[in-house]
């Protein structure tokens, strides 16, 4: 058994951590952090987990997240890079689901988060936890930066095609469509079911801070540079990320031919699907499970590629995949905790 900690527990991701994590065999979640609800019972905020978790919301204190093998950050961007230095210097395994170690250029980082990263040193050290594309790196990780939810529907999506060149790189483009869980649990405005609800609109056209994640992951996979448009979308679903994604063949190879590289690709993931040609993806048959599912088109059989790419933004998209890359980290079963089917309807 291995000893976990989650600082940020009464989020949407906290929350999901903690579904996940009660029933895995070798974690005992020890600690589980929240500044506001300190004191007060988890199941009291979550009564989903009554007779699962029996602990008490913690103030987020590194002498006892210090006692862990593992700690999780399930906490607003800014908050990791400020206490991952002292956990990591004692040797805790540390997976931070915010973006404060995603990006592997720092200036580019404060460009789209904050004006000063707190540790920019532990930058190149940070694996990319995406274990479809790094997973080698993350067993040996000692500090894991889970990728963003928009960015795994998109890489997992154009993977295959990227590594063998088959897709031109220059106007890729990804129409992205997620649920309002990707915002989180803080009260919003935006995410109000009166602004949300029977409405969808496109947001952040101009620039989305997902956007040099995504052009990171594409140009490593390319090995040369991507020219991307990405668009996220708002809809009135809670948990699900949609990408439609498009891109030219630069070969002339049928829709066949390329559901064969797709295959070859992820045929030992346990966790990417390839639907049959034709197939639609669906963010329902996904959602609560750490599954991704793609389907392939070639519409009207023109050199254009359309690529759909669906997950649930708060498992594969987070603490799914999060638990993934800590059973590789811990050498458990990749899928130890992530058996779980999604609910239909
Ligand atoms: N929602 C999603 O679909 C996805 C989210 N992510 C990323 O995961 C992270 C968590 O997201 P989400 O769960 O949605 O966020 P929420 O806003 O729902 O939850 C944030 C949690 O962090 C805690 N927290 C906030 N500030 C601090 C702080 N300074 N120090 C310690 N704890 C703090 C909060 O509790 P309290 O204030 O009481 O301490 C709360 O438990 C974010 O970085 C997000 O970008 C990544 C992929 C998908
Ligand atoms: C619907 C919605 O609001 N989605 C969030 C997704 C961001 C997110 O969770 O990503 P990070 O981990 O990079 O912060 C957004 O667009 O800000």
């Amino acid at each position: 058994m291995i000893k976990v900690g989650i600082v940020g527990g009464t989020g949407y991701t906290g929350v999901e951590l903690l579904r996940i994590l009660s029933k895995h065999t070798h974690v005992e979640i020890v600690v589980v952090t929240s500044r506001t609800d300190a004191g007060v019972n988890v199941s009291t905020i979550y009564p989903n987990l009554r007779r699962t978790i029996n602990l008490v919301f913690s103030p987020p204190d590194i002498e006892i997240l210090c006692q862990c093998d593992v700690v999780f950050f399930a906490t607003p961007n800014g908050t990791a890079m400020q206490m991952a230095p002292a956990l990591l210097a004692k040797g805790v395994k540390v997976i931070d689901l915010s973006a404060d170690f995603r990006l592997k250029n720092v200036a580019v980082w404060e460009q789209w988060y904050e004006p000063i990263h707190a540790c920019p040193e532990l930058v190149a050290s940070a694996v990319y936890g995406l274990p479809e594309y790094h997973r080698e790196a993350i067993a040996n990780a000692q500090l894991v930066a889970c990728p963003g939810c928009y960015p795994t529907a998109v890489q997992l999506g154009f993977l295959p095609l990227l590594e063998l060149g088959l897709i031109d790189t220059h106007g890729l483009i990804a129409d992205v469509k997620s649920g309002v869980s990707g915002a989180g649990r803080k009260a919003e405005l935006a995410t109000l079911m009166s602004e949300a609800g029977e409405s969808f609109k496109a947001y952040s056209v101009h620039g989305h801070r997902h956007l040099p994640e995504i052009q990171q992951g594409l140009e490593l996979m390319a090995q040369q540079p991507v020219e991307l448009t990405f668009v996220p979308h708002l809809t009135p679903m809670i948990r699900g990320i949609h990408a439609t994604l498009y891109g030219r063949l630069t070969q002339d190879i049928s829709l066949t031919e390329v559901y064969r590289v797709y295959q070859q690709r992820y045929g030992q993931e346990l966790f990417v699907d390839v639907l049959n040609i034709g197939a639609h993806a669906d963010t329902r048959n996904v959602r609560g499970s750490n599954y991704c599912q793609i389907a392939l088109h070639q519409p009207q059989g023109k050199n254009t590629l359309v690529v759909l790419s669906v997950i649930d933004n708060l498992v594969k998209g987070a603490s799914g995949q999060a638990v993934q890359a800590m059973n590789i980290m811990c050498g458990f079963a990749e899928d130890e905790g992530l058996q779980a089917l999604a609910l239909y309807p």
